[in-house]
């Protein structure tokens, strides 16, 4: 029988929304350590495996710091979720922990410069992150003085706290800061970190690990910086199947026993292979298909909910990057993915895709532009990683085009487009007829 509060409202759905979550509670029983499966979990060493040689290499350079010498600098560059911010952490802990036992002051500090904004905001924070590792107050305001004055007061902390000093600077390219200055606010930053090592300014010995997926930003870093900033680079390239395979059969007690079939980890480690070579996305696809699983009420993990997980993931990520596309660029990508769908390869021909694209504007009354334009506007989808160009010949008299290939299932790209109403005019049997037509089918 519901009671009633004062309120007059029932207390039957509070407790059956408690039934409810027991109830959930029993049925998933199939993820046993779900943080084991967080993106940003920092997991153990134990489970660090597939990057011996960076790791080598990281610690060899920054093991120094256990004699109380100064580390270089480093520069960590290459693809997203390779690893890059998880071997840095692994080994500083480590050296951390080595520092202590030696009565050496050792610190790391480490920053993501993506929502940092200008080089003020990035010293005051800097300030700020090693008043909190020290225990110490930040003694200067954070707006309304100088730059100057914030990098006195960093300098400050770090001569009253620490012997050597390991700053992480994470998506460093991020940092950009003011449009009006001739070098951007990371060049900037890096200039002014290593200089002040080696003038009077910092007598603690500083060390910078800039972190960055773009392979080209050392070439916006101003001359001052290059010369100061000299640091060891090491490489992270993409994963292939068989070292995310070993990634996630390193996780696998995230799952209770049993709970995963046989096929599972492979089928995963083999559809991440294929897109990025992320970790970050193996690990998240098998977590989707746990989670999948136990909504399914099933007692294990299985290749179908591997299968549905990466459908999930993959049109959410289309979703997310087609959500912020102008008609003619989603236009664009439709007739394109339209020819990549017919031709099994996931891959289309640029004169294919304009004459689909000239099928579309006609038949949705949009306005329709030149070749030109539609290759540029595929060109500049390449940003969002969703479809990759290269040029083709074909043949000494016959001229070039570009041929456009799909990280994604062209499908999932036409399904996610269809879902604005604009293209619901789109006959799907004619358009098969046209894009047909194109290939000589
Ligand atoms: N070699 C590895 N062994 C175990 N887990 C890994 C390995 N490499 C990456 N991971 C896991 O993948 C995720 C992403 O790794 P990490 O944050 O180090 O990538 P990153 O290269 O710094 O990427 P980004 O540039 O996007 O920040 C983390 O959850 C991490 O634990």
């Amino acid at each position: 029988m519901p009671t009633e509060h004062s309120s007059g409202e029932s207390t039957e759905s509070i407790g059956s929304i408690k039934n409810l979550i027991l109830e959930q509670e029993e049925a998933a029983n199939l993820i046993k350590k779900r943080s084991l499966l967080e993106p940003n979990e920092i997991v153990d060493e134990k489970r660090i495996v597939g990057r011996d040689i960076q790791l080598t290499n990281i610690t060899q350079h920054l093991r120094v710091a256990i004699g109380n010498e100064q580390p270089p600098n480093l520069f960590l560059y290459g693809p997203s979720g390779t690893g890059k911010s998880l071997i840095i952490n692994a080994v500083c802990k480590n050296i951390l922990e080595l520092c202590e036992s030696r009565d050496i002051r050792f610190g790391v500090i480490q920053m993501n410069c993506q929502n940092v904004g200008t080089l003020g905001s990035a010293v005051y924070e800097l300030a700020r992150k090693v008043a909190n590792d020290v225990g110490a107050t930040v003694e200067v305001p954070e707006h309304g003085i100088p730059n100057k004055k914030k990098w006195r007061e960093l300098y400050r902390l770090i001569n009253e706290h620490y012997d050597t000093i390991v700053f992480i600077l994470d998506e460093l390219d991020m940092l950009v800061g003011r449009r009006d200055m001739d070098e951007p606010a990371f060049s900037r930053l890096l200039y002014q970190l290593s200089r002040a090592g080696s003038t009077d300014e910092i007598t603690a010995q500083v060390s910078v690990t800039a972190i960055t997926n773009d392979t080209r930003m050392m070439e916006n870093v101003g001359s001052r910086a290059l010369s100061s900033f000299t640091p060891e680079d090491v490489h992270f390239s993409d994963y292939d199947a068989s070292q995310l395979r070993e990634i996630l059969q390193a996780r696998r007690d995230a799952f209770y026993e049993s709970a995963l079939s046989g096929d599972v980890i492979p089928l995963a480690a083999a559809f991440a292979a294929q897109t990025n070579g992320d970790a970050r996305k193996a690990i998240d696809l098998l977590r989707t298909a746990g989670s999948l699983a136990e909504k399914a009420n099933v007692d294990s993990v299985r290749e179908t909910h591997i299968r549905e997980a990466q459908n999930k993931v993959e049109r959410n990520r289309v979703l997310e990057v087609t959500r912020g596309i102008s008609t003619q660029k989603k236009l664009c990508l439709f007739a394109t993915a339209a020819v990549a769908c017919e031709t099994g390869t996931g891959a289309a021909k640029s004169p294919a895709g304009y004459v689909v694209y000239q099928y579309l504007t006609d038949t949705l009354g949009s306005t329709q532009y030149h070749q030109e334009t539609y290759v540029n506007k595929m060109k500049e989808l390449t940003t969002y990683s969703l479809v990759e160009t290269e040029r083709q010949s074909q043949g000494p008299h016959s001229g070039s085009y570009l041929e456009f290939t799909f990280g994604e299932n062209p499908e999932t790209i036409i399904e996610t487009l269809q879902k604005d109403s604009r293209f619901n005019n789109v006959d799907e049997n004619e358009l098969r007829v046209v894009v047909n037509a194109q290939l000589g089918k």
